[in-house]
């Protein structure tokens, strides 16, 4: 933000990527091309149309790992609110958000700027602040103060996903052929966390990116965009652009629900451009299941034929991976969890 506020012309060096990993706008499948999966939730509670609305989860699962959602039952105004409060919190004096900064990912209330790991060498055009959010009473006394707003909007907001990632884990998992209330108890124990993403305008779009590739660690990723900038990977390694849908929320599968379902789904890869003109805003609502139970692929889902795909893994794998691996971009963790068919 300090960087866009003084108005630089060019984007410093250590932003730049190199050219295999500049975004090459002009090269990613622009949604006029391809489309991609929308679901009407409402459908869910529609005892007829319930059974073709968890096959077209099913369907966008498979394929791509993400779709978006209307109707989701989050009021507008909840989701205006937070985006609100959210942009308040970043046009914050940067002496005020720098009380908050750390590199400590163990941190349940952190603001960050440029660097997305600390063995990255290159940054990225990206402030954020990740809070962590459920149970909200145990963790809200530590959030931002200021603006005085932002507890009672972003937290509003916070419940209602958490809610609703509830509700969409049982329609995956129904989509599995597994019980709908598979996993119920591990949701309910599971943990939340708010990454609230502000990407300012940038001179040079085209040389830097707000993130670089990843897929998301947890089950699954509610996100909330201000405006278009996401691009996911597809099946044939081509980044296309999700567009912007007034009123939609997207849903991003991690690397949880990857193994759980022995890779029938797999997490989505995906990666934040950004802009000239627009500073964009997202709040990421990151699920996981219990950050101390092992994960493995469902035993339901495995026979004599079909046998675990992956070993089982923990959240405390992943932070050990994350902070002794430099090459983080190029490795998905979940890759190294796969077992060689032999
Ligand atoms: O800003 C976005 O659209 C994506 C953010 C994201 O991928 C994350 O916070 O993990
Ligand atoms: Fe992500």
């Amino acid at each position: 933000m300090t960087l866009t506020n003084s108005g630089v012309p060019q984007v410093p060096d250590r932003y730049v990527l190199p050219p295999s990993q500049r975004p090459a706008l002009t090269s990613s499948i622009s949604t006029t091309e391809t489309s991609l999966p929308l679901i009407d939730l409402s459908l869910l509670h529609q005892p007829l149309l319930r059974s073709r609305t968890i096959h077209e989860i099913n369907i966008a699962c498979k394929e791509f790992g993400f779709f978006q959602v209307i109707n989701h039952g989050i009021p507008s105004s909840v989701v205006k609110d937070a985006l609100d409060a959210a942009t308040q919190f970043f046009d914050l004096p940067v002496e005020e958000k720098m009380l908050l900064v750390s590199a400590d990912i163990h941190k349940p209330v952190r603001y960050g700027t440029s660097i997305n790991h600390s063995t990255d060498k290159v940054h990225y055009w990206r402030d954020f602040i990740k809070h962590y959010s459920h149970p909200l009473p145990k963790w809200i006394d530590m959030w931002p103060s200021n603006p005085p707003c932002y507890k009672d909007k972003v937290g509003k907001y916070a419940e209602a996903a958490h809610i609703l990632h509830q509700q969409l884990i049982e329609a995956i998992s129904e989509s599995l052929g597994l019980e709908k209330s598979y996993l119920q108890e591990q949701t309910e124990e599971g943990s939340q966390v708010m990454a609230v993403n502000c990407y300012p305008a940038c001179p040079e779009p085209e040389m830097a990116l707000g993130m670089p590739p990843h897929s998301d660690f947890g089950s699954l990723t509610i996100l909330l965009q201000s405006s278009q900038g996401l691009q996911i990977m597809d099946r044939n390694n081509n980044w296309v652009c999700v567009p912007y849908i007034e009123g939609a929320l997207i849903v991003q599968l991690g690397d949880q629900v990857e193994v759980m379902s022995n890779g029938i789904y797999k997490s989505v890869v995906h990666r934040v451009t950004v802009n000239k003109d627009v500073k964009r805003l997202s709040l990421a609502s990151l699920h996981s299941l219990p950050l101390h139970k092992r994960i493995s692929p469902a035993p339901e889902l495995l026979s004599e034929n079909n046998t675990a795909a992956y070993g089982e893994f923990s959240f405390n794998d992943f932070l050990d991976y994350v902070s002794g691996n430099n090459d983080f971009i190029q490795q998905r963790f979940i890759d190294t969890l796969k077992k060689s068919s032999s």
